[in-house]
């Protein structure tokens, strides 16, 4: 039974995340995502389930920088998780009490529109988790008056739903990964994704373009690009790509080996299974027959069998 390592402590959306990827695996909760990635490394736990991206904010930048800087870790699932958020209090703390909101700041900027309308006096801080928030919340004491998260958590920890379904839209998904140590890779399933970290040689017009050609050339598409600071300097960039299909595919290794040749350094993600199973619609020629067929035909050129 594996031992997967996540963002806790119990009731996490990540959880849930975890338990639908890996149902009978063992649960390590971390206090944060860097907490679980490191055990992953270290071999406290053989891998982690973190959260990468969210459909309303967008990147889970904490994951994108750990992947690309830390010790590698390849990526071998993905899960998108529908996410509902809940407002939790202690028994007998009704709206005109809360003062102090606390949650996961990935649900603050999700649920905007619900704190300003009924909540806009009050202040709110950001915690490590959403169940680390209801956990806090959860103690007498306790400086804050509400959390934000998921109902489960609210039951977990004995709070009050005092709103259900407060985030600003019904249908917001996280996308969550599995990740673990270098080894072998999923077999490819024809409906795959691949991701990767590219870093530029040098700045130039027209580097980003022709990072992207290696991949718009061999008719890869791409699910996702995120550009994050070096931490240089103002400007200094460097690019997460998202892409459709597997490295063992003709045209994503080619891609990549592309891509290599122009950037200082990539670094290879992994190649896993599409959580929404669809498979990449391909242009004529690109397919690995069509590469096979190509490099036999410039073999028999360069050998004089032509
Ligand atoms: O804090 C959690 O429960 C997480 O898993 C991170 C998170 C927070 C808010 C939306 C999606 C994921």
């Amino acid at each position: 039974m594996p031992k997967l390592a996540y963002l806790g402590p119990e009731g996490t959306f990540c959880e849930a995340a975890l338990r639908i990827l890996a149902p009978d695996a063992e649960r390590l909760p971390c206090a944060n995502v860097s907490a679980a990635l490191d055990a992953a490394r270290g071999g406290e736990a053989d891998g982690a389930v973190v959260p990468l991206e969210n459909s309303v904010e967008g990147a889970i930048t904490v994951t994108l920088d750990e992947l690309a800087w830390g010790e590698p870790l390849l990526i071998s699932a993905e899960l998108l998780l529908p996410v509902e958020f809940s407002l939790l209090v202690r028994p007998g703390i009704g709206l005109p009490q809360i003062k102090r909101v606390y949650t996961h700041p990935a649900a603050i900027t999700q649920c905007r529109n619900y704190l300003a309308r009924e909540l806009p006096d009050a202040v709110v801080v950001a915690a490590p988790s959403t169940a680390a928030a209801a956990l806090e919340v959860s103690m007498p004491g306790s400086p804050y008056d509400a959390a934000i998260g998921p109902a489960i958590a609210g039951e977990h920890y004995g709070l009050f739903e005092l709103a259900a379904r407060m985030g600003d839209r019904d249908d917001t998904v996280t996308r969550f990964v599995r990740v673990s140590r270098p080894g072998p890779l999923p077999e490819p399933t024809g409906a795959d994704r691949t991701s990767l970290v590219a870093f530029l040689r040098d700045d130039h017009p027209g580097a980003l373009l022709e990072m992207l050609s290696e991949f718009a050339v061999r008719g890869v598409n791409l699910t996702r690009i995120e550009s994050r600071p070096t931490g240089d300097g103002i400007g200094r960039y460097f690019f997460h790509f998202d892409a459709e299909g597997h490295v063992g595919d003709a045209r994503v290794g080619e891609a990549l080996s592309g891509l290599r040749r122009l950037s200082d350094d990539v670094r290879f993600l992994g190649s896993y299974p599409r959580a929404d199973r669809v498979s990449p619609q391909l242009k004529s020629g690109v397919a690995d027959p069509d590469f096979a067929e190509a490099a036999g035909w410039l073999a028999r050129i360069r050998t004089g069998q032509a």
